[in-house]
């Protein structure tokens, strides 16, 4: 087991840089998740830690040793990739002691290892198969077991479920989770899904353009975005952010006028705002609520589709100025596809970011839980 510092990390390809100094720590025994959109530096993040990169500049630290110029095979650590990249002449059982096979190991240990990983991962009846005699899903144990033989400190993951179907993605996650609890391994994994990332991460490490956004536990990050990029990554379906301005800022409550003219109060501190700012408003879609009924202060919406689930209904409704919006609603609301919606948005659950992407503090009355 292994933590990891990183101190001002760069990498550049030629001119272009790609991360810019970036300052992390991830504890022994943690299940960090790196998230992002496409091309923010997520599996170069990885990769520099692998050693299959260089550091442009910074420190790389694993397990208090600093490994800027150790090699990949001494860091102590085994990456799964995406694409598996099983050998297809070998067996499952050569495949996963390849590694140990290089490293010297004798026979019989090669055997203890592998067959300690196939009873973990659950592949005994596998072990004599070629990889194409598997499915995807096995496919993948294999990886993950040729990484478990070598008993590294640290597991990198890099978008290991991305070629599973999305039965398979919850079974393998549900797996992964469950390896880690008896492993206990530090590990480090990537992925676009922010599902994942929820479901399998102590914390969550959201990156954009080769910055770290945010760094926090999951709930952490839903609850308390530091900014709109955070609160538009975490959370499925998104936040709904709307363009507005600060209307006026009263005992702890900013009045934040919408394009269409309506007037909505968020339990937000915006005092250090100038009146007529321009602000986002954030809401999230199980928080904002539909009724066919105008209440006081309500805001007039369209429904364009009503999506019914079964166990939750999807309103994507449309303001008066084309801001739209998706509320969560339980399946008996009435609303359906063209009617007009009358929404409420609960003071108290509504965010507020300022032209600078800085959530305002928010007051204990509004402190989201
Ligand atoms: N060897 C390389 N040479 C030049 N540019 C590279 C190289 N490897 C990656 N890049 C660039 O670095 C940026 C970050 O790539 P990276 O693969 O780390 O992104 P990512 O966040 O993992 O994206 P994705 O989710 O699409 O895999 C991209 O713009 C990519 O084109």
């Amino acid at each position: 087991m292994a933590d990891l510092k990183l101190q001002g990390l760069r990498k550049a390809f030629d001119e272009t840089v790609i991360l810019h100094g970036v300052d992390l720590e991830i504890r022994d025994g943690e299940f960090m998740v790196f998230v992002g959109p496409s091309g923010c530096g997520k599996s170069t993040m990885l990769r520099c830690i692998a050693g299959l990169e260089d550091i442009t500049s910074g420190d790389l630290f694993i397990g208090g040793e600093k490994v800027n110029d150790v090699p990949p095979s001494k860091r102590g650590i085994a990456m799964v990739f995406q694409s598996y990249a099983l050998y297809p002449h070998m067996t499952v059982a050569e495949n996963m002691a390849f590694g140990l096979r290089l490293a010297g190991f004798s026979k019989q240990e090669m055997k203890a290892a592998v067959d300690r990983a196939a009873q973990i991962l659950q592949i005994e009846h596998l072990l004599e198969r070629k990889p194409k005699a598997l499915s995807g899903g096995q496919r993948q144990r294999v990886a993950i077991g040729r990484a478990i033989v070598r008993k590294p400190g640290v597991f990198l993951f890099d978008e290991p479920l991305s070629n599973l179907d999305a039965a398979l993605r919850v079974q393998m996650r549900v797996e992964l989770s469950r390896l880690h609890q008896e492993l206990k391994t530090t590990m480090i994994y990537v992925t676009h899904d922010q599902v994942e990332a929820m479901t399998l991460a102590h914390r969550i490490v959201v990156l954009s353009a080769g910055r770290i956004e945010q760094v926090g536990t999951p709930m952490e990050l839903y609850h308390s975005p530091v900014n709109k990029f955070v609160a538009g990554f975490i959370g499925s379906p998104k936040m709904n952010l709307v363009e507005g301005q600060l209307a006026a800022s009263v005992n702890g409550h900013a009045m934040v006028k919408l394009s269409d003219g309506s007037t909505v109060p968020v339990a937000a501190d915006a005092s250090a705002l100038a009146s007529g700012a321009k602000v986002t408003l954030g809401i999230r879609p199980e928080h904002a609520m539909a009724s066919s009924q105008a209440t006081q202060g309500s805001v007039r919406a369209h429904v364009q589709l009503a999506e019914h689930l079964g166990d939750t209904t999807y309103l994507h409704v449309v303001l008066g100025d084309s801001t739209t919006l998706v509320v969560r609603t339980d399946p008996e609301n009435p609303l359906n596809t063209g009617d007009i919606a009358q929404l409420t948005f609960p003071p108290s659950r509504c965010y507020l970011f300022d032209e600078g992407g800085i959530t305002q503090p928010r007051t204990a009355a509004g402190s989201a839980g």
